[in-house]
């Protein structure tokens, strides 16, 4: 059996395009059903549906020996414990600091809101600059309008989130996509099967973005 765990919304729904592709079609609407294991058109392949932060934590632990995750999610995650060995460039965006519109630095400590602890101590600990974060797990945009924080870290896209409530992107961190992550035990062990849907896969993205 081979366990592919995906989030719902973006991922699934820019994922899907590609594993059907690789013959691997939900025989449920996983956007409808309220299962978690939804079973494929290949018999020997399922999907788990988790939370986008838990992908990681899945694979590596080996519960699901493929996923997709974004490259922030496997940023915040860390270590050494999973294989990336493809970019699926979908679900696009950019991690990056924001703050109100026209507001100046404090001389002080930096206080800053983000679900990307990691990362955004990380970040500023390169820069070399004194920072509190401050852990939120979503409606980062609030924090700064209220006074909780001078600024947060989070994903950008259009841009329109920050811009709805009189923020303004200032410091670019990384460009996101969602990779592809395989469990190193199941790579070893199935191999030439993994190796196969990764190449069919590859294949996939590459003819999407050719031309
Ligand atoms: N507005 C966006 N445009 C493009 N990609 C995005 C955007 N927001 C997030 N992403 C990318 O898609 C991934 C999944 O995002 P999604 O919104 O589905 O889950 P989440 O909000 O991070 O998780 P949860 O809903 O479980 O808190 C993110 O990890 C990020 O890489
Ligand atoms: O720059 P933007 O295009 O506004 O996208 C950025 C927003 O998208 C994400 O949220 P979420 O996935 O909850 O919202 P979405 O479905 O509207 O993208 C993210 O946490 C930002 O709030």
């Amino acid at each position: 059996m081979l366990t592919i765990a995906l989030s719902k919304g973006r991922i699934l729904d820019d994922t899907l395009p590609l594993l059907a592709e690789a013959g691997i079609v939900p025989t449920e609407n996983p956007d409808k059903s309220r299962k978690l294991i939804i079973p494929t058109t290949q018999a020997d392949v399922r999907l788990l549906i988790v939370r986008a932060t838990d992908v990681p934590t899945y694979v590596e632990h080996g519960a699901a020996d493929l996923g997709v995750a974004g490259k922030d999610v496997l940023m915040e995650y860390g270590g050494q414990g999973l294989y990336e060995p493809l970019d699926l460039r979908i679900a696009l965006c950019k991690l990056m600091t924001a703050g109100r519109v026209g507001d100046v630095e404090p001389k002080g400590r930096l206080r800053v809101a983000t679900k990307f602890v990691n990362v955004a101590k990380r970040y500023y600990a390169e820069q070399g600059r004194q920072v509190d974060i401050i852990k939120l797990y979503g409606s980062m945009e609030l924090a700064p309008l209220i006074g909780l924080a001078d600024k947060i870290i989070d994903v950008v896209d259009t841009g329109n989130t920050l811009r709805a409530n009189g923020l303004e992107p200032q410091d670019f961190i990384a460009d996101i996509s969602s990779r592809l992550i395989v469990n190193k035990a199941s790579m070893k062990m199935q191999h030439a099967r993994i190796q196969a849907l990764i190449d069919t896969l590859r294949k996939a993205v590459e003819s999407r973005h050719r031309g």
